[in-house]
């Protein structure tokens, strides 16, 4: 066996996501001494197997979509999808899965770069595995950071751990669109990819566990995406569940729901969720219960903070449960950072938590739904209103679907959360964002003046209703 070296440094960061990345970048750059320790690629989930390619996928097929909505509208245009540009943008954006550029930026900022696979084996040690079976036990001086992301959380249902599924790794290096389409999970993932592939061809089944596609967000972004999902050709279960999974080499996989669906297709995506293994961590080193869904983080994103000359130890990213999404990993880089180097500022706070699912029509989301705030006993009003009947849905015609709906808590007078669905529901999110973020009084809200016609006017239509 191996001997284990031993090493130290003022801070060590496993795993380098989006967050880790940013956070070993700009603790490096502040002069202190930083091991990044990194397994897979220097990135992480986002931009190999992730937003990055997962929205050039979703921009083809909307390109496919734009294109066949011409008829009637501007002329006629014959459409017939090919894979293999939307393949080859793929494969250019993560230069096929090779992280080398990233690992040059990153050790162009000063961080010594570990590959290998970092596991806590004392308060303030990280004991790095490589591939070739070499350890380094490397200790902190000052500070240790925690940013290992999520994998796909597999659900155990018989017969599926034996077969060939897809997870979204396996879904966005497709060479070709598949033949059929099985999802598992009305999710972002499930919804964005599903859509994707059914533009290219696909026939596509999604099966929903819950009630409601996307479940946490508003009922209505389930309305809509369950009429323009089934009006684009796919096949939606909800409250379906999958009692066991088959698979054969010529017939494929077949799922038999356990109210009497079965379900075949030439593939299965399985997008029900991640998972954080802290037991391969070692987080009992850190006396965290390694069978926890994440870690437990203050609103400093501590740990542990540093005590008796001990290293403080900070989580960011997917592993801290606020939320999977490359924003909240960035901006918690930024509050673990600033921990680190003392500068202060503001804690983390979690009231105005923006997300975007990528279908057609996009679902934009900040802050708490209706039913978030009512559980809350705010005292809640919403305004509601309908894009397709405001001036810009009747000048954008086709594709027009879409809805603004706000929640506002009328004892402090402020939105609390909204959601905007329709074409470019992202990019409206943005004024609403801002309205949540800085708690901006409904009675300034009610003096804007919203650009005509525009689809970010309708926020002030439904500013209305809450009176
Ligand atoms: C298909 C898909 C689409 C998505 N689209 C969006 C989107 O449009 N917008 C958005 O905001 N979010 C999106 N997300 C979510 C986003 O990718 C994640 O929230 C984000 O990547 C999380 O960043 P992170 O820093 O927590 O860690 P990750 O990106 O998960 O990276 C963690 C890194 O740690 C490494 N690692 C893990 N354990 C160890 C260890 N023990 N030792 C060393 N290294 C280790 C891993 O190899 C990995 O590289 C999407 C996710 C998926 C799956
Ligand atoms: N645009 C974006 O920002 C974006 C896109 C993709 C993913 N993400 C992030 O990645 C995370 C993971 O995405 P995801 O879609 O895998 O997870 P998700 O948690 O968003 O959705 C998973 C869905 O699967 C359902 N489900 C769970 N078990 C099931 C079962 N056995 N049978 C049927 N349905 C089942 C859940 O009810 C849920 O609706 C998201 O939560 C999000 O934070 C973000």
């Amino acid at each position: 066996m191996a001997a284990v070296r031993a090493d130290t440094a003022d801070v060590v960061v496993v795993g380098l996501g989006p967050g880790g990345e940013e956070a070993a970048g700009r603790l490096a750059e502040a002069g202190l001494d930083v091991a990044g320790v990194e397994e897979g690629l220097v990135g992480g989930e986002c931009p190999y197997y992730g937003c990055i390619p997962s929205k050039i996928m979703v921009r083809s097929a909307g390109l496919l979509a734009e294109g066949r909505r011409i008829a009637g509208h501007a002329g006629t245009v014959m459409v017939h999808p090919d894979w293999r540009p939307a393949a080859r943008a793929v494969r250019g954006a993560t230069s096929d899965w090779d992280d080398k550029i990233a690992v040059d930026r990153l050790v162009g900022r000063g961080v010594r770069f570990l590959r290998g696979s970092g596991r806590l084996t004392a308060r303030d040690e990280v004991t790095v595995a490589d591939t070739d079976g070499n350890e380094i036990a490397v200790r902190a001086r000052q500070a240790i950071v925690l940013a290992v992301g999520s994998e796909p959380a597999i659900p155990p249902i018989p017969g599926l751990a034996r077969t060939p599924y897809w997870t979204n790794r396996e879904a966005i290096r497709a060479e070709e669109p598949p033949r059929s389409l099985l999802v598992l999970g009305g999710g972002s993932v499930g919804l964005e990819l599903g859509q994707a592939f059914c533009r290219f061809g696909t026939p596509v089944t999604v099966v929903e566990g819950m009630q409601r596609l996307l479940p946490r967000e508003e009922p209505e972004a389930h309305e809509l995406l369950l009429k323009v999902l089934t009006e684009d050709g796919i096949e939606v279960h909800t409250s379906a569940r999958v009692g066991s999974v088959e698979y054969r080499d010529r017939s494929g996989f077949t799922a038999y729901c356990e109210r009497g669906e079965r379900l075949a297709a030439e593939r299965l995506l399985v997008a029900t969720g991640r998972r954080s293994d802290l037991i391969r961590l070692g987080a009992l080193a850190i006396d965290v219960d390694d069978e926890a869904a994440a870690l437990p983080v203050d609103e400093r994103l501590r740990v542990a903070p540093p005590v008796g000359g001990r290293p403080g130890i900070w989580a960011l990213g997917d592993v801290t449960g606020k939320g999977a999404y490359t924003h909240m990993s960035m901006y918690q880089a930024d509050v673990v950072v600033r921990g680190i180097l003392g500068e202060g500022g503001p804690p983390a706070s979690y009231h105005a938590v923006p997300r975007v699912t990528f279908t057609d029509p996009e679902i934009g989301a900040v802050g708490l739904t209706e039913w978030e705030a009512r559980e809350r006993e705010l005292v809640v009003r919403t305004g509601y209103a309908d894009l397709s009947a405001s001036a810009r849905g009747r000048t954008h015609q086709i594709g027009n679907d879409g809805f603004v709906k706000l929640v506002a808590d009328m004892l402090s007078g402020v939105l609390v959360g909204g959601t905007t669905a329709g074409p470019y529901g992202g990019e409206v999110l943005g004024a609403l964002s801002v309205a949540v973020h800085a708690r901006v009084p409904l009675t300034v809200l009610r003096e804007q003046i919203w650009a005509y016609p525009t689809f970010h006017r309708a926020i002030g239509d439904a500013l209305r209703q809450i009176g």
